[in-house]
C-alpha cells in the first residue's frame, strides 16, 4: 500500500469503542475488515492522547496488515504520530488548508459537510474527499443539524460536478437502508456516492463480518443498478404502445393484488376501477400489516389526500415494506401544496422510501420540484408548465423514477424520453377523483409489468425491474380512452359517467386501444 495509492471509499468504517456487541475492539476491527471495510477511521471522543495514541497504533497495524488506509478524526497529531494515511476534520476543527502544510504530501484530507455550501467551501479548499450527513436521524452521535435526507445528497453531489473530490454519506446508514441511499441520493446530473461511511451497523453488530460484507456487496450491487438506470431504451413508439398492451393483458390474467392507502373521498371508486382493470384491491391502512401486505401484493398506491396523522406510519412502513419486497410503490401526493403538513411529509417519505412512479397534476409536482412555476389551488392545479416536456424529464432524473403529469395532454417520462397523451374526454375533469382512479390503475399495470419481468436481476435493485414507462403509459391510455367511450353514451352525465367509466374500463379491448391511442414521443 503506497502513499498516492488511490483509495476505495465503498465501505469507510467510523469507529466508536462504546458501542462493541460482545468482541473485544480490536477483534471487531478485524473482522469488518475481513467483511470488506475498504478504509477506516479512528473517532476516539472520550479518550485522552495517550489512549488515543494507543488505539491508533494497534489499529494501524491491523490495517497494515490487510493493505487497507487509516484515517485520524480530528487529531492530526495523532495521525502524524501513526503515520496515518490522512485525517478527517469537521467543520469547526482546523482549517484544510492549515492541516494540508502540517500532514506529509499525499495524505488524504476529509472534511463533514451538512450543505451545498459547506460543499462548495471544501471544494475551494481542495478537500480529498467529504463526508456528507447526517443522512438520517442517528443514536450514534448526538445530531446539532437536521438530517439532510437522501433527496439532501443529490444537490450536494450535484455540487461536485467535474471535481475529483469524492463522496461518503453517514449517519443512520444500515443495510435495510442502503438500496434507498444509493437510488434516492443519485444526482440528476448522474453523481453518485463514492461510499458510506458507517459506524454501528458494523461496530454495534454481533458478527461484525457479516454486518460489513452484507453492506459492501449491497453498496456494489446497489450502485450498479442506479448506474443502469442512465440507458435508454431503445423500443420505438409502437413497441411500446405493444408493451403497454400486454401488460394491460396481464393484469386481466394475473389478476395482481393491488395494496391501496388512499384517501377516504375515492376509496370505494378506486377498489371498483381496480376490479375492473381485472386486479384485486386491499384497501388496508394499518402499519401491522404493511409487512405482510407487501409480500402478498403486486404493488402499492400511497395517496396522500385526506391525510390524517393515523395515516403516517401506514405510508412510512407501506413503502419501506414495498421497497424491501421488490415491489413497485406509486406516490400520488393529492395536493401536496395546500399545507405544510403535507409537505413536509411528503418529503419525509421521498426521503425513506422510492417510488417507482409519481403521479401528480402541475400543482403537485411543482411543489415536490420546489418550482413556483405551476400554481394549484387545494387538490386542483391552476396553471401548467411553459416547457412540460424538460419539467418531467427533469424530475424523473431527480427523483429517479417515472414521471407521470396529468393535464389535457398527460407527460410521462423515465428520465431520458417523453411521452405525450392526448386521450381523455373533458368530463374526467368534472368528477371527483378521476386523478386517483389513474393511480390505481398505474399501481395494477406497474404490478403487471413487475410481474411479467423475463430475464429477473434483482441484485441491488428495488424492484424486479419492471416497465414502468410502458406500464404507466398504458394505465394513462386504458383510463382516457374508457373516458372518451363512456362520453359517448347517451344521457351521460356527472353522476353516471363514473359507472359507466368503469364499466368501459372492464370493457375496453386492446384493439380499442391500439386504434384509438394517441401517444407520442416528444424529441
Ligand atoms: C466520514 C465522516 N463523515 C463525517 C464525520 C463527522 O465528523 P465531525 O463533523 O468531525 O464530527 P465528529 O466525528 O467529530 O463527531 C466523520 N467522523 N466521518
Ligand atoms: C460520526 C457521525 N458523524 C455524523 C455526521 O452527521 O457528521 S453522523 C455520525 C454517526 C454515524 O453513526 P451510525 O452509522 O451509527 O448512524
Amino acid at each position: 500500500m503506497q502513499m498516492d495509492d488511490p483509495i476505495d471509499f465503498s465501505l469507510y468504517l467510523v469507529t466508536d469503542r462504546s458501542l462493541l456487541a460482545g468482541k473485544t475492539y480490536l477483534e471487531t476491527l478485524e473482522q469488518a475488515l475481513i467483511g470488506g471495510v475498504t478504509v477506516v477511521q479512528i473517532r476516539e471522543k472520550d479518550s485522552d492522547t495517550a489512549e488515543f495514541l494507543q488505539i491508533a497504533q494497534e489499529s494501524k497495524a491491523i490495517c497494515d496488515r490487510y493493505k487497507v488506509p487509516l484515517i485520524i478524526n480530528d487529531r492530526i497529531d495523532i495521525a502524524l504520530a501513526v503515520d496515518a494515511r490522512g485525517v478527517h476534520l469537521g467543520q469547526s476543527d482546523m482549517p484544510i488548508n492549515v492541516a494540508r502544510k502540517l500532514m506529509p504530501e499525499g495524505s488524504i484530507i476529509g472534511i463533514s459537510c451538512n450543505s451545498v455550501d459547506e460543499v462548495c467551501r471544501a471544494r475551494e479548499s481542495k478537500a480529498d474527499y467529504v463526508g456528507l450527513g447526517s443522512v438520517w436521524d442517528t443514536q450514534t452521535k448526538r445530531l446539532t443539524k437536521v438530517p439532510i435526507g437522501v433527496r439532501g445528497l443529490g444537490v450536494m453531489l450535484e455540487a461536485l460536478d467535474g471535481s475529483e473530490i469524492k463522496a461518503v454519506a453517514i449517519g443512520g446508514i444500515k443495510s435495510t437502508n442502503l438500496a434507498r441511499l444509493i437510488h434516492g441520493s443519485w444526482s440528476h446530473t448522474s453523481h453518485g456516492l463514492d461510499g458510506v461511511a458507517v459506524v454501528s451497523d458494523i461496530v454495534a453488530a454481533p458478527d461484525p463480518k457479516k454486518a460489513a460484507q452484507l453492506l459492501k456487496s449491497t453498496f456494489i450491487a446497489c450502485k450498479k443498478a442506479a448506474l443502469s438506470f442512465d440507458r435508454t431504451s431503445l423500443w420505438s413508439r409502437d413497441e411500446i404502445l405493444d408493451k403497454a398492451i400486454t401488460i394491460m393483458e396481464g393484469v386481466r390474467t394475473l389478476n395482481p393484488v393491488i395494496h391501496q392507502i388512499t384517501n377516504v373521498v375515492v376509496s370505494n371508486q378506486s377498489a371498483n376501477i381496480t376490479l375492473a382493470l381485472g386486479a384485486s384491491p386491499i384497501m388496508a391502512t394499518a402499519p401491522e400489516e404493511m409487512s405482510d401486505l407487501a409480500k402478498l401484493s403486486g404493488a402499492l398506491l400511497i395517496n396522500i389526500g385526506t391525510l390524517r396523522a393515523e395515516s403516517l406510519e401506514g405510508m412510512r412502513k407501506g413503502g419501506y415494506y414495498g421497497n424491501a419486497a421488490k415491489k413497485p410503490v406509486v406516490l400520488d401526493p393529492v395536493g401536496v401544496g395546500a399545507s405544510d403538513f403535507r409537505k413536509s411529509f411528503v418529503n419525509e417519505l421521498l426521503n425513506s422510501w422510492q417510488p417507482s412512479v409519481i403521479k401528480g397534476n402541475a400543482g403537485e409536482l411543482a411543489v415536490l420540484a420546489g418550482s413556483s412555476e405551476a400554481a394549484s389551488r387545494g387538490v386542483d392545479s391552476t396553471a401548467g408548465f411553459k416547457d412540460p416536456v424538460s419539467f418531467v424529464k427533469q424530475l424523473a432524473r431527480k427523483e429517479r423514477c417515472i414521471i407521470l403529469l396529468t393535464g389535457e395532454t398527460d407527460y410521462i417520462s423515465d428520465g431520458k424520453r417523453v411521452f405525450a397523451l392526448k386521450n381523455g374526454h373533458p368530463l374526467l375533469g368534472k368528477i371527483t377523483g378521476s386523478g386517483c382512479m389513474l393511480g390505481s390503475c398505474v399501481a395494477s399495470y406497474c404490478a403487471a409489468a413487475n410481474i411479467l419481468v423475463k430475464a429477473v436481476d434483482i441484485e441491488g435493485k428495488l424492484t424486479r425491474g419492471g416497465d414502468f414507462l410502458s406500464a404507466a403509459i398504458g394505465a394513462v391510455l386504458t383510463l382516457t380512452i374508457a373516458s372518451e367511450l363512456a362520453a359517448t353514451r347517451k344521457d351521460i352525465g356527472i353522476g353516471s359517467f363514473v359507472s359507466i367509466l368503469i364499466d368501459e374500463v372492464a370493457a375496453l379491448q386492446p384493439e380499442t386501444v391500439r386504434r384509438l391511442a394517441k401517444v407520442e414521443e416528444i424529441e
